[in-house]
């Protein structure tokens, strides 16, 4: 075999030890956001994130978190009995071995989402598993951060979801989606910023418009109207 330094294992077979991430939290929920919306869903939620939209739902998993081993993880899934499963954050690409941990998700029969800023590049995710890219508006703050380049890389089974906080967001969506033909390449979601645009302006403004997009609002705050969004 040649393999006479014993420190360089091949890194299939590196030991589950290696393969930590960053978690801030695994829960179990209904889905309440984009195509798998509604169903009992186990939640991996990645410590992390680059960017700072300014309506971000979710600072808590900026920082802190727990390092855990993927097979550990995988345990604690599993254990929740779902048949789906969303990898979120944070933003769950900026770190490497996510890939690693969406690709064994699918390897053990999961039907995986992933919850992403659109921000990383999406080319190196396992292709079952069901990509929800945001673009990010101006509104966000985060507009320059928008990888265009991960539109290539959109499946039929992929979904865009543009988070709206008001008209000027509504009318970027609306070029972007135009320009881009994103509705021939996959689903397209306008989902409005909670607490900023009244969900029925927007749902009106697309109705107005014949826009081929889904409208979506976060039903867990809807049922639960939690802040930490569960
Ligand atoms: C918390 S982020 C985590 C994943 C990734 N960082 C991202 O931005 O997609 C999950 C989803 O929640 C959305 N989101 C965050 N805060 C929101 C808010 N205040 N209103 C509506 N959607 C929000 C994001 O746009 C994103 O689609
Ligand atoms: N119930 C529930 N559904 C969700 N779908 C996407 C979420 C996210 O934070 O990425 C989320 C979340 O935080 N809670
Ligand atoms: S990219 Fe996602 S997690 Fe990061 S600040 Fe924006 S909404 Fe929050
Ligand atoms: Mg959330």
């Amino acid at each position: 075999m040649g393999g006479s330094d014993a420190t360089v294992a091949p890194a299939t077979s590196a030991p589950a030890v290696a393969g930590r991430l960053r978690i801030t939290e695994i829960f179990h929920s209904i889905q309440g956001e984009a195509d798998a919306i509604g169903w009992p869903t186990v939640f991996v939620r990645l410590t992390g994130c680059p960017l700072r939209c300014v309506w971000c739902d979710t600072e808590y998993a900026f920082h802190g978190g727990e390092w855990r081993a993927i097979e550990d993880i995988l345990a604690e899934v599993a254990g929740h009995g779902a048949r789906h499963v969303c990898v979120t954050g944070g933003e769950p690409l900026a770190q490497k071995r996510c890939l690693v941990l969406l690709r064994r998700l699918c390897d053990a029969g999961y039907e995986v989402s992933l919850e992403t800023s659109g921000a990383l590049d999406v080319a190196a995710v396992d292709p079952r598993v069901r990509k929800v890219v945001d673009l990010k508006a101006p509104g966000s703050g985060e507009e320059k951060r928008n990888l265009w380049s991960n539109l290539d890389h959109l499946l039929p089974h992929d979904q865009v979801k543009i988070v709206i906080a008001g008209r000027g967001d509504y009318e970027w969506a609306r070029q972007v989606v135009a320009e881009h033909g994103l509705d021939r390449r996959c689903t397209v979601l306008f989902s409005p910023v909670h607490g900023a645009v009244e969900p029925r302006a927007l749902a009106e403004w697309i109705l107005e418009d014949r826009l081929p997009v889904r409208f979506q609002l976060q039903l867990h705050k809807l049922l639960w109207n939690d802040a930490q969004g569960r």
